[in-house]
């Protein structure tokens, strides 16, 4: 099941929807501040809106009008019979065109704020730090940034036009009617109300189902989401019909849910049809007794009738729009509650990344302890004490789940230490510009991902501003340029997704010429767990001496045989460093740790 909302409160039910109180709807309109921008659109909007819901009123007025002429009970200037028919047409003309403007017009203020509440939300989402999106669900924040603000647009085009259309016949339908007849109208009001609170029961009941089955239907998504993510994975395991069936059981519920709430749906329209009409048979019937009475005028019953009708379908409409704005206000709570996270304190400003200050690279451990935010109950490191001097080379090894890992992530300080202390140059990284850190640090990862461009782009991501000859400059350094040239298209060969894809050993030259082109002070090599055929490993190697140079680095080892060079061999186990010192130090005692791990290789290999 996905998790779903963020941080929902009292206030807002399990479906997301949003209660209207004034408070919510004040919090709500903060959303609006999006439109600021675009508001003299919006007013001009707002004004063809107007326009338009009062244009269509005189509609009825006008139907009657002409049935008072054609039956020769007018008088002046709506004697005319083709006069009154000019003019409904002019109306319904006018009302088509204030209808296109306002359409128009709220599409464009619509259209530019969501983009703008996209752009701000995407811009959110890449500068939180790590611990968000770990206790997340990627497709729960994506449809943060695709369902919740779709429905924001809704309401801002669609719902907001047609609550203030349907508020504006329901009051100006029920002033012309009273004008027109007390007596009918508080006859047709007698029987209204109690229709209209059935509705709006009815109403909400559906609402709810309809946002279930949304609900349920985002579920069937995740699964289709996740799957085709790690299809290798799930044909692996030939898991394919597990999770079709997966998929299918979801599918089903979402159904279920759907079926029940078409099914009040479907009793609601027909509550309307017969509630709705079986009122104006009343009210003709009523009216036709007044008429014939003499208290008013046929055509004036006509009106009156359409009045009705009028007034009738707004109060439908109304209900419909009720959830509609309840959906709406707990989307822009759920999009407000993430643009209000805390960022990670980077440094924004465009001159970032080119006044970059250059670290030394003198790298200190103190006493650190860390345990991860989403499962605080267990410590992964403790008492973590190390240093490297800028320039060394530092290698860690040890058991799966040993903490390797977690010691480098605190270096990138994507998580704080929650015990002791860490150190570059002498300065508490918490203390250090996070910009300045990050831009220091090169890493090399265990499984490299490349993004869907060419494999210059993947390149330059290391330094977005690099020349042509540096990126070649890169790729030949990482031993990477030769297999590039071999493909037709060079170094424009599009990666992944409708591209070529590459092997592990040339997707790790890629990632090497990338760090090489960034030129960090530290440097971090996670090496890959899945070794390489010894030609593929051996050009990897040789990129990797090539990269160190000069630099702090860290490997994470996997495999012995690559560290012996290495000043300093750390083998944590437990989230502790167990033995520390160099290859011919550590192999020499038998007991230890270390050697044992080398006899283990040597053995496997
Ligand atoms: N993001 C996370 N949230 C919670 N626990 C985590 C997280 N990442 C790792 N852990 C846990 O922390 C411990 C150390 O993991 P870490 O990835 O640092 O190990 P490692 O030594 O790098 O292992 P490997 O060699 O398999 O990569 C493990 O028990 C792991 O389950």
């Amino acid at each position: 099941m996905a998790k779903r909302g963020f941080g929902l409160n009292g206030e807002q039910d399990k479906e997301g929807r949003k209660k209207i109180t004034k408070e919510s709807f004040r919090r709500g309109l903060r959303i609006f501040s999006y439109v600021l921008p675009y508001k003299y659109k919006f007013i001009v909007g707002l004004g063809f809106l107007v326009l338009s819901s009062l244009t269509f009123m005189a509609f009825p007025y006008l139907v009657g009008k002409l049935f008072d002429s054609s039956t020769g009970n007018a008088s002046g200037l709506t004697e005319d019979i083709n006069m009154i028919a000019i003019g409904l047409f002019l109306i319904i003309l006018a009302q088509g065109i204030f209808s296109f403007f306002r359409v128009y017009f709220f599409a464009q203020v619509s259209e530019n704020a969501v983009a703008d509440i996209r752009r701000d939300l995407y811009s959110k989402f890449v500068q939180l730090p790590i611990s968000f999106f770990e206790k997340r669900r990627v497709g729960e924040i994506t449809s943060r940034i695709t369902t919740d603000v779709a429905q924001v647009q809704d309401a801002m085009s669609i719902t907001l036009a047609e609550l203030f259309r349907q508020t504006t016949t329901l009051i100006v339908g029920i002033i012309i009617i009273m004008w027109t007849s007390i007596k009918l109208s508080l006859f047709m009001l007698a029987t209204f109300p109690v229709l209209v609170a059935l509705a709006l029961v009815f109403g909400r009941k559906i609402k709810g189902l309809s946002k279930k089955t949304q609900d349920e239907l985002a579920n069937t998504n995740v699964i289709v989401e996740e799957t085709l993510q790690a299809i290798n994975t799930v044909k692996a395991f030939t898991n394919e019909m597990f999770e079709v069936a997966r998929y299918r059981n979801t599918l089903g519920k979402a159904v279920k849910t759907a079926l029940s709430a078409a099914y009040y749906r479907g009793a609601f329209i027909t509550f309307i049809i017969v509630g709705l009409f079986g009122g104006i048979i009343l009210v003709i019937w009523y009216g036709a007794t007044l008429v014939a009475n003499g208290d008013i005028e046929p055509g004036s019953l006509i009106s009156f009738v359409l009045y009705t009708v009028f007034i009738g379908a707004s109060v439908g409409g109304l209900g419909d729009l009720y959830g509609k704005v309840q959906a709406a206000l707990g989307a822009t709570e759920r999009i407000l509650e993430i643009l209000q996270e805390e960022e990670e304190p980077t440094d924004k400003s465009p001159t970032a990344l080119s006044q970059v200050q250059r670290l030394h690279g003198d790298i200190s451990y103190n006493q650190v302890a860390f345990s991860y935010p989403t499962r605080q109950d267990i410590q992964v490191l403790r008492d973590i004490n190390f240093t490297v001097r800028a320039g060394e080379k530092v290698a860690l090894v040890g058991p799966s789940g040993a903490g390797k890992s977690t010691i480098i992530q605190l270096l990138m300080r994507f998580y704080d230490v929650t015990g002791g202390s860490l150190t570059v140059d002498g300065k508490d990284i918490r203390n250090m510009d996070l910009t300045t850190l990050r831009a220091n640090i090169g890493v090399v990862p265990q499984e490299v991902l490349l993004f869907g461009g060419s494999i210059r782009e993947n390149i330059a991501y290391g330094r977005p501003e690099a020349t042509e000859q540096e990126i070649i400059d890169a790729a030949r350094k990482a031993n990477a340029y030769d297999f590039i040239m071999t493909f037709p298209e060079g170094l424009d060969t599009l990666v992944g997704e409708r591209g070529i894809k590459l092997s592990g050993g040339q997707r790790q030259r890629v990632a090497i010429a990338r760090a090489i082109l960034k030129n960090p002070a530290i440097l971090v090599l996670d090496e890959a767990t899945s070794s390489l055929d010894s030609e593929s490993e051996h050009l990897v190697q040789l990129a990797m001496d090539e990269l160190m140079k000069g630099r702090t680095t860290i490997v994470i080892a996997h495999r012995l045989a690559t560290i012996r060079k290495v000043d300093k061999i750390l083998v944590i186990d437990g989230g502790e460093i167990v033995e520390e010192g160099s290859h011919e130090l550590l192999s020499m005692s038998p007991d230890g740790i270390y050697a044992n791990l080398l006899k283990l290789q040597f053995e496997l290999s």
